[in-house]
C-alpha cells in the first residue's frame, strides 16, 4: 500500500495559512514528534502522510514525484520545475500568499520605466562600462525567460539568496528581480517596478505531481481530501435560501437567472423553495422570491456542500489514472 503524500510548508509565510486551509476543510494535520519531525498525518485518514518541507523544496519534490500533492507558491512552481505543463497539475489556487515577481530598478533611473527602456540601457551599459548589466535574483529561470521575451541579452545574473533588494545600493548589481507583496521592501531600498515588469502574479496553490506513483490507495486518499476541499470551497461561494412561494416551478425559473439552483429533493410541498444561491446575488434572489409570494426569505451560511461530481478530483484523475 503506497500512501498519498502531501507536502506542506514547514516554515515561512505559507505555513500558518496552510494549517488554516486544512482546518477549514475539516482536516487536522498531526505532527506527532513535534516541530522537529518531518513526517506527519491527517487525523482520521489512514492512507495519507504529510511531509513537512520548505516552500521551494516542495516545488522540487513535486517535480521529481516524491510527493503526490504539495502546497507552494506559483512563483516556486515556475522557477523550480522545468516543464510545469507536463510535470504538475494545478489543482486549485488557495487565496493566500499573494505576491508578484517583478523587475525593479533604482528610482534614480528616471528615464527607465519599461522593459524596452531597460533593453536600451542594457545595450548602452555594455558599450559604456565594458561589462554587462547585473541582475540580482533567486529567480534565475523566470528572469532568463522573461528577459528573452523582451529581447534583452546584455545582462548577467548575480544569484542572491536573501536581501536581494539591497544589491543595487551595495553595488553588487544594477537591478533586481524579486517577489513583492506590500512593496515596502522595494520602497525602503529606493527601487521602482517597471510598468510592464510584473513577471508573474503568484499565490499559494494546491499542486499535484504527475510524476508521483498514483496507486489506487493514493487516488482514493486524493479523492477524500479533494471532496472536503471542494465541499468547503463551494460552501464559501453560496448560501442556502429558503422561502414558501405561490408556485415553486415559476419561482425557481425566476431565480435560476441569478444562478440559484434547487438542491434538495423536492418535498411534497409544492410551494417550498430551497435554493443554493451565489452569495453576490442573495438580495436579488430574496426580492424575486418575495415577488413570487414569499412572506419571509431566510438565508443560511453553509459549512460544506458535497456533491457526487467533484470538480477538483475529476481533472486530476483524468491526468494521472493511466
Ligand atoms: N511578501 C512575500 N515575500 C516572499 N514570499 C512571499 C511573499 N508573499 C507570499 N510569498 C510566498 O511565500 C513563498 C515562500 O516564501 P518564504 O520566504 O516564506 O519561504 P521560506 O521558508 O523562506 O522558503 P525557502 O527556505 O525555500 O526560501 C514564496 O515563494 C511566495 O510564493
Ligand atoms: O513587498 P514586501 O511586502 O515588502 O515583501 C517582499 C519581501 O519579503 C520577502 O523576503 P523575506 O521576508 O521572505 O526574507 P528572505 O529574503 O530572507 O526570504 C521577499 O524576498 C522580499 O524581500
Ligand atoms: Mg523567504
Amino acid at each position: 500500500m503506497s500512501k498519498l503524500i502531501i507536502a506542506i510548508p514547514s516554515k515561512g509565510r505559507l505555513q500558518d495559512n496552510t494549517h488554516e486551509f486544512f482546518g477549514q476543510a475539516g482536516l487536522k494535520v498531526l505532527q506527532p514528534g513535534g516541530a522537529r519531525n518531518y513526517r506527519g498525518a491527517i487525523k482520521g485518514l489512514e492512507t495519507v502522510e504529510i511531509a513537512f518541507l520548505s516552500a521551494s523544496e516542495i516545488a522540487r519534490a513535486l517535480s521529481n514525484g516524491e510527493v503526490h500533492f504539495g502546497i507552494t507558491g506559483l512563483d516556486l512552481v515556475h522557477e523550480n520545475i522545468t516543464d510545469p505543463e507536463n510535470t504538475v497539475h494545478i489543482v486549485t489556487p488557495l487565496g493566500f500568499g499573494p505576491a508578484d515577481v517583478v523587475v525593479a530598478v533604482p528610482k534614480a533611473w528616471i528615464d527607465v520605466e519599461t522593459m524596452a527602456d531597460l533593453s536600451d540601457v542594457a545595450s548602452d551599459f555594455r558599450g559604456r562600462h565594458g561589462r554587462r548589466l547585473r541582475v540580482a535574483t533567486k529567480y534565475v529561470n523566470l528572469t532568463r525567460a522573461f528577459f528573452a521575451r523582451y529581447g534583452i541579452a546584455d545582462y548577467r545574473i548575480v544569484e542572491s539568496a536573501g536581501a536581494t533588494e539591497g544589491a543595487p545600493a551595495a553595488g553588487s548589481a544594477e537591478l533586481i528581480v524579486d517577489i513583492t507583496t506590500t512593496g515596502s521592501t522595494l520602497q525602503a531600498n529606493n527601487l521602482k517596478i517597471l510598468s510592464d515588469g510584473v513577471m508573474l502574479k503568484s499565490q499559494a496553490h494546491l499542486v499535484a505531481s504527475l510524476n508521483a506513483d498514483w496507486s489506487e490507495t493514493a487516488l482514493s486518499g486524493a479523492r477524500s481530501i479533494l471532496d472536503r476541499v471542494a465541499a468547503e470551497e463551494t460552501a464559501r461561494d453560496v448560501k442556502l435560501v429558503k422561502a414558501i412561494v405561490d408556485d415553486r416551478t415559476q419561482a425557481l425559473r425566476a431565480v435560476s437567472r441569478l444562478g440559484a439552483v434547487q438542491r434538495f429533493s423536492e418535498s411534497d410541498d409544492k410551494r417550498r423553495v430551497n435554493v443554493l444561491c451565489p452569495k453576490d446575488a442573495i438580495a436579488d434572489c430574496a426580492q424575486i422570491l418575495i415577488s413570487e409570494g414569499a412572506d419571509t426569505v431566510t438565508v443560511e451560511a453553509l459549512d460544506y456542500v458535497f456533491s457526487k461530481e467533484n470538480r477538483l478530483f475529476a481533472p486530476l484523475k483524468a491526468k494521472v489514472a493511466g
